[in-house]
């Protein structure tokens, strides 16, 4: 086929299969999972070391690849220089630690090397997701981690199995750089930026983050991460004032004083300490009044579309659905879309997942012609960064198609 010079949305630009990948093991869910393929069905202990697990002989041999991408791995770069000290002082721990378990002769083993792996590791491997975006371990892509991050990426990158998968998220020529998201981007430009140093070592300039410090961005950090108008009627934010006794409006000048601002947030944390006692110790139907209760304060101190509140609902949102309460999941549900509505780019895979979720419950609470909507709107999202193909978007299609004619089967049975 000839080459068209540009990708179109949602086509594949690159995929690779791991270097190296591991899988994830929860504390709290520690079943083993097939060292090779991730699986937690029909899997046996290593005989020979009892340490790992494989689902078949087939991943126990490892299937290899042609491409032997070991220079590549050499030529990443480890930032050990820009590592503070104290991360230094885990990663020769680690190293120790490494030293201990292969023992190796003294003469094969250079400390400083395998401290120098654990820091190329951090800045250059990925956590491998399922297709519902869960974590389930960890791989190095030696290609794939050649991609630079922008906070307005043009591309994404999600998993298929262990299978590292970049898709276009937009109409692009085929010199253009390839930009994913190395962060969530739903925080203010200081919250991005300071998550990028950490991490990566970088100070970004993508066209969101050059923006640091102009009005419009001090406005938006005000609406993510800052305080409200304590008018319940006024939407403007505050900053604080010059004074520092406390944070004014900046539309109707009214002050929200430190001690106010003390008496709501002692009591938020109050609050939540004890709901995520309640949630970690399975207490749901009181974590669920709780959160009900870190939602109401949260209001009055921050605004509607900020960061914290997302959160909360993303919480209650997952409580009301283990509690089986599918009209107040509905409800959260929404409310959480709407932010993300605001906070992430259209074609956002967390957006899309939400959508299915909403028109799954629609469907369960018989609401035929919403949840075609939904479950289109999903479907337009997950073509995209999914791919139409794999098998979670092909599930979503079929419920799409049975929705739908439900759907016309209800508006024939109407008109006869
Ligand atoms: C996974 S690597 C990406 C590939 C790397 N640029 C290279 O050439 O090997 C991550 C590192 O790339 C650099 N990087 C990624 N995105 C960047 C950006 N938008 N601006 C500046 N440096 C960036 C940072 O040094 C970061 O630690």
């Amino acid at each position: 086929m000839r080459d068209r010079g540009y990708y179109t949305i949602g086509e594949v630009i690159i995929s690779q299969s791991p270097f190296v990948a591991v899988p994830n093991v929860y504390e709290e869910s520690p079943e083993s999972k097939c060292e090779w393929c991730f699986s937690s069905s029909n899997i046996k202990a290593c005989s020979a070391c009892h340490a790992v697990w494989y689902c078949s002989t087939t991943c126990q041999n490892f299937p290899t690849t042609d491409t032997d991408n070991s220079k590549l791995v050499e030529a990443l770069g480890s930032h050990m220089s820009d590592v503070d000290q104290k991360q230094l002082v885990n990663y020769t721990q680690m190293a120790a630690l490494v030293n201990a378990i292969l023992q190796w002769p003294a003469s094969e083993i250079n400390m400083k090397d395998i401290a120098e792996n654990f820091s190329k590791l951090s800045c250059n491997s990925h956590t491998i997701i399922d297709s519902q975006l869960l974590a389930i371990g960890t791989g190095l892509y030696p290609v794939i981690s050649l991609t630079n991050h922008s906070c307005v990426p043009n591309s994404v990158l999600l998993f298929e199995g262990r299978l590292a998968v970049i898709r276009a998220m937009e109409h692009m020529p085929k010199d253009t750089e390839v930009l994913t998201s190395y962060i969530d981007t739903a925080g203010s430009t200081v919250t991005r930026q300071k998550a990028l140093k950490e991490k990566y070592f970088f100070t970004c300039s993508c066209p969101r983050c050059i923006k640091l410090g102009q009005p419009d961005d001090i406005r938006e950090t005000a609406i993510l991460e800052g305080y409200r108008c304590k008018d319940s009627c006024c939407d403007g934010f505050l900053l604080c004032g010059s004074d520092n006794k406390g944070f004014v409006c900046q539309k109707c000048g009214l002050v929200l004083s430190n001690k106010e601002l003390s008496t709501i947030t002692n009591e938020l944390k109050c609050i939540s300490d004890k709901a995520s006692v309640s949630l970690s110790s399975g207490r749901k139907s009181e974590a669920s009044v709780a959160y009900k209760r870190i939602e109401k304060l949260q209001l009055k101190l921050y605004h509607p579309f900020s960061i914290s509140i997302m959160r909360t609902r993303e919480t209650l949102l997952k409580i009301s659905m283990e509690l089986m309460d599918f009209k107040g999941a509905h409800s959260y549900c929404i409310s959480v879309i709407q932010i993300y509505e605001r906070v992430y780019p259209k074609c956002h895979p967390l957006l899309g997942l939400h959508y299915y979720l909403c028109g799954q419950i629609e469907m369960l609470m018989g609401e035929k012609k919403t949840t075609v909507e939904s479950l289109k709107k999903a479907y337009n999202i997950f073509r995209i960064t999914h791919g139409t193909k794999t098998p979670f978007t092909m599930e979503l299609k079929t419920k799409l198609d049975e929705a739908r004619a439900m759907a016309s089967l209800g508006r024939m049975k109407i008109k006869s």
